[in-house]
């Protein structure tokens, strides 16, 4: 059993054991656990609401999307349990961690493996444009890797909803957004922005952190930050190469207007180069479809008939049920043997 706090964990008994924690960010911390029916790690974030006070409208953002959302280089969300104290938002767990720790153990990334992460960010954030939505926090810190060295994406805490304010937003950053070094000029200066076009500068300065381990734009003093951000120059180590060049000044455009868009991201030869297949960043899950040897599992577990099962799989209730398809559908995939308990 956890340790003080009991009570509040009463929600995840004979569900889930937790572990030790994976990290903890402004809004709470983040806890490996097992996932008892399967047996499969998950990562649970829990949410103290008396802490988080007025940021509540940010959890409800970032479930919102969360539901909305089911895409292969994005963290999928498995079950959410709400108490009245705590939110508990079960996520997939990465078992590869962050991309910034991947990035400092290695100092910096040869140009081949940077694009095997960077196209899969851009097919993360196309198909989240797609959607209406636009990230607004994209940083290392935000984007984590599988065991296969495949790229996640997460905390969509600070995301603009479809139609919402957030699409054209002239906050200033303290009030709204992530983390200066990443922020475009524009959101940083206050004005009207486009979160889709503010998101390609902050794939430009991951992109440039990718390549060179080190941040375009960097400066303990916030004010001098925002004076190089808003100036948009950099510098360029002798190591890129001229296409690489060429793409961080497309990408790191003062100019939102002057921007390379995610439509052009997706054509463009850096990206493209070594692979003949244009970018494919549609999502390769149907909600409306269900895998039936995961539901038969399911079924003979839960005592019900296939066609019950399916129809309750559907529902995507973000329940146990949920937590218990995706997981099994996640060791379908990876080729493992999967199997439930009898029933009781
Ligand atoms: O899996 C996660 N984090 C994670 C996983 C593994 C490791 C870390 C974080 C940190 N370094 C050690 C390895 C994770 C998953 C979902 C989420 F919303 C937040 C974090």
């Amino acid at each position: 059993m956890p340790d003080t706090g009991k009570e509040s964990y009463r929600a995840l008994n004979g569900l889930y054991v937790l572990h030790d924690e994976l990290g903890s960010g402004g809004f709470g911390k983040v806890k490996l656990a097992t996932h008892l029916l399967t047996g499969q790690y998950v990562a649970i974030k829990i949410i103290d609401k008396k802490k988080i006070g007025n940021d509540l409208p940010r959890v409800k953002t970032e479930m919102d999307a969360l539901r909305t959302l089911s895409h292969q280089n994005i963290c999928q969300l498995y079950q959410y349990i709400e108490t009245t104290e705590k939110f508990f938002i079960i996520m997939e767990y990465c078992s590869g961690g962050e991309m910034f720790d991947y990035i400092v153990r290695k100092e910096r990334l040869p140009e081949a493996e940077a694009r095997h992460f960077f196209r899969q960010l851009v097919q993360a954030i196309a198909y989240v444009h797609s959607l209406g939505y636009a990230h607004r926090d994209l940083k290392p810190e935000n984007l984590l890797l599988t065991e296969e060295l495949k790229l996640k994406l997460i905390d969509f805490g600070l995301c603009a909803r479809p139609g919402g304010p957030g699409l054209v937003n002239n906050k200033p950053l303290d009030t709204c957004c992530g983390s200066p070094a990443y922020a475009a000029p524009e959101l940083i200066l206050g004005q009207q922005y486009l979160g889709n076009r503010a998101d390609v500068w902050s794939m430009g300065v991951l992109l440039y952190a990718l390549l060179c381990g080190a941040l375009p734009f960097e400066d303990d003093n916030m004010q001098l930050l925002y004076r190089k951000i808003s100036n948009g120059r950099y510098y360029e180590p002798d190591f890129l190469t001229n296409s690489s060049k060429e793409l961080l000044k497309r990408m790191l455009q003062v100019d939102p207007e002057r921007r390379i868009t995610v439509n052009e991201l997706l054509r463009h030869p850096w990206l493209n180069s070594t692979y003949q297949a244009a970018l494919k960043w549609q999502t390769i899950y149907d909600k409306n479809l269900v895998d039936e040897d995961v539901a038969r599992e399911m079924a003979y577990h839960y005592g019900t008939q296939l066609g019950t099962m399916v129809g309750k799989i559907k529902e995507w209730r973000f329940d146990y049920l949920t937590a218990t398809y995706h997981l099994l559908l996640q060791l379908k995939a990876r080729g493992e043997k999967f199997a439930l308990p009898p029933p009781r």
